[in-house]
């Protein structure tokens, strides 16, 4: 596997938005001093309506787009680009976005040959990320071929391949049915288990990030900022009898209630 930048300490900040603001050239204000810490280990979700910025403030993170003002410091040292040619940085979209003309095999290997590596090279790293998505008997076959959920599977292993240590997930779930999705939050929680990520995910919805996350950020629009946070105090890998836990119920309604604050906001839009 590619070259891994050696993990912070547990809690320590993995990267930091410090007064981070985003105006499109169109003149929408997309975020306002935006300050955000991700720390290392943690499963962050971004939560909000529509438009307050979560998509934009990933994508910045990701170095996908710049900040119109403020920064963002990496304290690992490398810069964003550097981090993402190190394997750094995993990015996983709503859409699977895969190659309909590539193998699923192709489509894994995709970020490994835009490193530079031969194919035969990097062989076991593409099938041992097939394997870690349940999808070693798939390598052959042709995204068309496959269910929403298996190629959501497809994109997770492409992120998964340069082993990044943070994980950026742009509602990855949100166009599947409800038992995929339900599978798919559990396969995260075991593969973060297994492979000591930190991860980033944006939701609209409060069930999925009180489920997944160790942290929740809440997020109001226009301009997009940062109305409330909320720790998720339960062990981090979780089955579904967490579902029906005290926490998870009081949790979500408290959540909930800051989303619903975090709209009203907007009540006169
Ligand atoms: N490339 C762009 N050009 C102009 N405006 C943009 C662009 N990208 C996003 N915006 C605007 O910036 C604001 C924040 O968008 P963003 O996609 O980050 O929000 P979001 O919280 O992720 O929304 P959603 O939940 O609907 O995906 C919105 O008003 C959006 O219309």
């Amino acid at each position: 596997m590619s070259a891994v930048p050696s993990p912070a300490p547990p809690g320590a900040p993995v990267v930091r938005l410090e007064g981070v603001t985003k105006t499109f050239s169109n003149g929408t204000l997309a975020l306002a001093g935006l300050d955000l810490a991700v720390r290392q280990g943690e499963f962050l979700s971004l939560l909000g309506p529509s438009g307050c910025g979560k998509s934009t403030a990933l994508r910045i993170m990701a170095g996908l787009t710049q900040p119109s003002a403020g920064r963002i410091v990496w304290p690992g040292g490398a810069d964003d680009g550097a981090r993402r040619r190190a394997g750094g940085i995993g990015f996983v979209f709503q859409e699977p976005t895969l190659m309909p003309w590539a193998s699923v095999f192709d489509n894994v290997f995709l970020p490994l040959r835009l490193e530079g590596n031969r194919r035969g090279a990097v062989k076991t790293d593409v099938e041992e990320a097939l394997a870690l998505v349940g999808l070693s008997a798939f390598a052959g076959h042709y995204p068309r071929e496959l269910s929403g959920g298996m190629k959501m599977r497809v994109s997770i292993a492409r992120a998964l391949v340069t082993r990044p240590r943070i994980l950026l997930m742009d509602e990855p779930f949100a166009a599947l049915d409800e038992i995929t999705r339900f599978k798919l939050n559990n396969d995260i929680l075991r593969l973060r288990d297994q492979l000591g990520w930190t991860v980033v995910f944006v939701t609209h919805s409060v069930y999925e990030s009180v489920y997944l996350s160790s942290r929740i950020v809440v997020m109001a629009a226009r301009p997009g900022r940062v109305v409330s946070e909320f720790a998720v105090d339960a062990p981090p890998l979780r089955d579904e009898a967490f579902r029906t836990t005290e926490l998870y119920g009081r949790t979500c309604l408290d959540v909930s209630a800051a989303l619903h604050a975090a709209m009203g906001a907007n009540d006169h839009l």
